[in-house]
């Protein structure tokens, strides 16, 4: 039976949600999976840090109050945030890395990654920043180093595109995707139609663990174009940089447009494409359009995400499911630790 030994980069909403499975699955892995998963570190800028390579109590993490140096309050730890410690000496198997996601530059959260692979541990992350900014680096330092580097709740949280997309439809001949990639922004416009204002429905998908720390980068767009930018460079075999993606949001759609919109048997959804053209060349943009009612994606509500992928062997192949929470996306994390227990290495 094998046991990973896990540190917890990041303690918001996506690892506390990883903490909850393993305290209430652990056992369950065991017997399903083949593995379970023992806690040696936590760290977090805003909560401190702890490792113990006997094993965290994952129950009691879960449970820590989201109070300013709080990891202080269990046995060894401190309010001080150790991220180079934790990563590199609590004898971590595998890093999840769920802290900020940087649309700039993507640090310092690819700092850690590069420090976890360069030092032979695993990554596993949700963070869209390194993947879209510094893909090509991480995956290569991975292979040098012969451990996992794992992104799927990058894109749509916990629902599986990124694996299926390679795996499942390998030799499809992906052509191009449009998609619903954005939680926050789908259960804005959702409740804005149901009469909810902007701002309270802003602040209802940052109470639900949907938005990011500064939720301009869901309402404007920026999100998407980090998905767009991960899935055109591993699906379309694109070498896009986001300044290559045209981008806007849905914040200058008012109530009135989506009262217009329904009247006229559309509804407004914020739209993440990319197409491969015949020159192999790919074009990408992030958009607010108007769908008419009967279109695939118009039937996408709330936080929950769509993506149609355009192949030349099966037309399109659309996948729905939770683009963003806590828990769903704490279920990516499982899903790519499954990926590298289940993957071969020499
Ligand atoms: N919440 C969701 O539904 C989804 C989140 N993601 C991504 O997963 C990541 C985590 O998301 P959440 O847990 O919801 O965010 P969160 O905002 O709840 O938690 C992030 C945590 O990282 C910590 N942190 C920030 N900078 C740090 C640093 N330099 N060193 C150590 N700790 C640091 C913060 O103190 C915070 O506790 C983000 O990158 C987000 O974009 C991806 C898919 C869905
Ligand atoms: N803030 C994001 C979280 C997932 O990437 C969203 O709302 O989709």
């Amino acid at each position: 039976m094998t046991e990973y030994n896990i540190a917890l980069v990041g303690f918001g909403g996506v690892n506390r949600g990883l903490a909850q499975l393993i305290a209430t699955h652990n056992d369950s892995w065991q017997a399903t999976l083949g593995f379970s998963l023992k806690i040696v570190g936590v760290t977090d800028l805003f909560l401190g840090s702890v490792v113990d390579r006997n094993g965290l109590d994952a129950a009691a993490l879960a449970a820590l109050p989201a109070e300013k140096g709080a990891l202080a309050l269990i046995a060894g730890g401190t309010a001080e945030a150790f991220n180079e410690t934790v990563i590199k000496q609590s004898g971590a198997d595998i890093i999840a890395e769920a802290t900020f996601t940087n649309p700039v530059d993507g640090e310092p959260a690819a700092t850690f990654c590069r420090w976890a692979l360069e030092s032979g541990i695993h990554v596993v992350t949700t963070n869209k920043g390194p993947i879209a900014l510094h893909g090509a680096e991480l995956k290569a330092l991975a292979r040098r180093h012969n451990v996992a580097f794992e992104y799927e709740g990058a894109v749509m949280s916990g629902t599986p595109v990124i694996r299926l997309a390679k795996q499942a439809l390998a030799g499809s001949q992906i052509q191009g995707f449009e998609g619903i990639l954005n939680g926050t922004s789908n259960y804005v416009l959702t409740r804005m139609k149901d009469g909810m204002s902007f701002a309270d429905a802003v602040a209802q998908a940052q109470q639900l663990g949907y938005a990011e720390a500064d939720p301009t980068a869901d309402v404007e767009g920026f999100d998407v174009r980090l998905k767009v930018v991960i899935l055109a460079n591993e699906l379309l075999d694109a070498r896009l940089s986001v300044s290559d993606v045209m981008c806007s949001g849905i914040s200058g759609i008012s109530a009135s447009d989506i009262v217009k919109a329904h009247a006229t048997g559309q509804c407004w959804k914020l739209i993440g494409a990319a197409t491969k053209g015949a020159d192999g060349m790919v074009s990408a943009s992030v958009e607010a359009r108007l769908l008419p009612l009967d279109h695939p994606l118009a039937g996408i509500n709330g936080a929950v995400n769509a993506v149609s992928f355009n192949s030349a062997l099966l037309g399109a192949v659309t996948v729905s499911g939770p683009g963003a929470g806590r828990i769903e996306t704490a279920y990516a994390l499982l899903s790519d630790i499954i990926a590298l227990h289940t993957t071969p290495r020499q």
